[in-house]
């Protein structure tokens, strides 16, 4: 079985406001329940743990969601900080190798599928796993004035997705070694890459956005109505 762990904590600078965007409504319902009902409608995902800014008053929160346990921490500075902290808050009797999920808030649109593939591959992938969708544009590197510099080889390039699926034992010694370096980990398999370890890539729907800015929600919108 596995646990999920939530990343909430953010402000969300990029989109603007005063709601932090996890938040925001779309398809009638906050980002952040979106999220939880796809991860513990999941019968592999028996709970979660989100991590919330601390003076967060923008949601009420969730006992339980599907019957199973939705327990809140503080977040920290910096998302490696809230999914650490997210950690160090599962509960009593979670086993000690139990198989974690992470997964951001601000991701609404997680399909049922894509969580089953992503289980099954970090069963068999000692080093985890993480959903991810290959680069299809041509990728430019600027350079002065907002000029092209170059053009850079999409060739065995991925987007990183969530969730991403690691083995307890090994996201903490990760997530605690990239802190201890003053490494701040953008997701958790860059924390996993520095011991010299390779998740598998599992390859995810395309729709399974990261609401970052205001036109982001507009999508999510659009994808989660249909979804209803
Ligand atoms: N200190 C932080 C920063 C981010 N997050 C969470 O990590 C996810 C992905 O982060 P991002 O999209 O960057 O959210 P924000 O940090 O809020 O956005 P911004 O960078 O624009 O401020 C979000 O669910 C966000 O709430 C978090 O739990 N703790
Ligand atoms: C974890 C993540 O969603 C994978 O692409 C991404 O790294 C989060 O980045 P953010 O800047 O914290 O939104």
């Amino acid at each position: 079985m596995s646990w999920a762990l939530v990343p909430a904590a953010g402000s969300g600078r990029r989109f603007g406001g005063e709601v932090p965007k996890q938040y925001l409504c779309a398809a009638g319902k906050p980002l952040i329940e979106h999220a939880l009902d796809a991860l513990l409608s999941h019968a592999g995902v028996d709970g979660v743990v989100v991590a919330l800014a601390a003076d967060d008053a923008h949601w009420p929160g969730l006992a339980s969601f599907h019957g199973k346990s939705v327990i809140t921490c503080i977040g920290g500075g910096e998302r490696a900080d809230s999914v650490l902290a997210a950690l160090h808050a599962l509960p009593a009797g979670v086993s000690k190798d139990v198989l974690l999920l992470v997964h951001d808030a601000a991701r609404p649109n997680l399909h049922a599928d894509d969580i089953r593939k992503l289980i099954e591959a970090a069963k068999t992938c000692p080093d985890g796993a993480i959903l991810a969708a290959p680069v299809r544009d041509t990728l430019k590197r600027s350079g002065a004035g907002a000029r092209i510099a170059r053009t850079e080889s999409r060739d065995g390039l991925w987007r990183a997705l969530t969730p991403q699926a690691f083995r307890r034992d090994l996201l903490l010694r990760a997530l605690q070694s990239a802190k201890a370096d003053g490494v701040v980990a953008t997701d958790e398999a860059m924390a996993v890459e520095r011991l010299g370890l390779h998740p598998a890539l599992v390859e995810g729907r395309e729709d399974n956005l990261k609401v970052t800015t205001p036109a982001d929600l507009a999508l999510a919108e659009f994808l989660l109505a249909r979804r209803a």
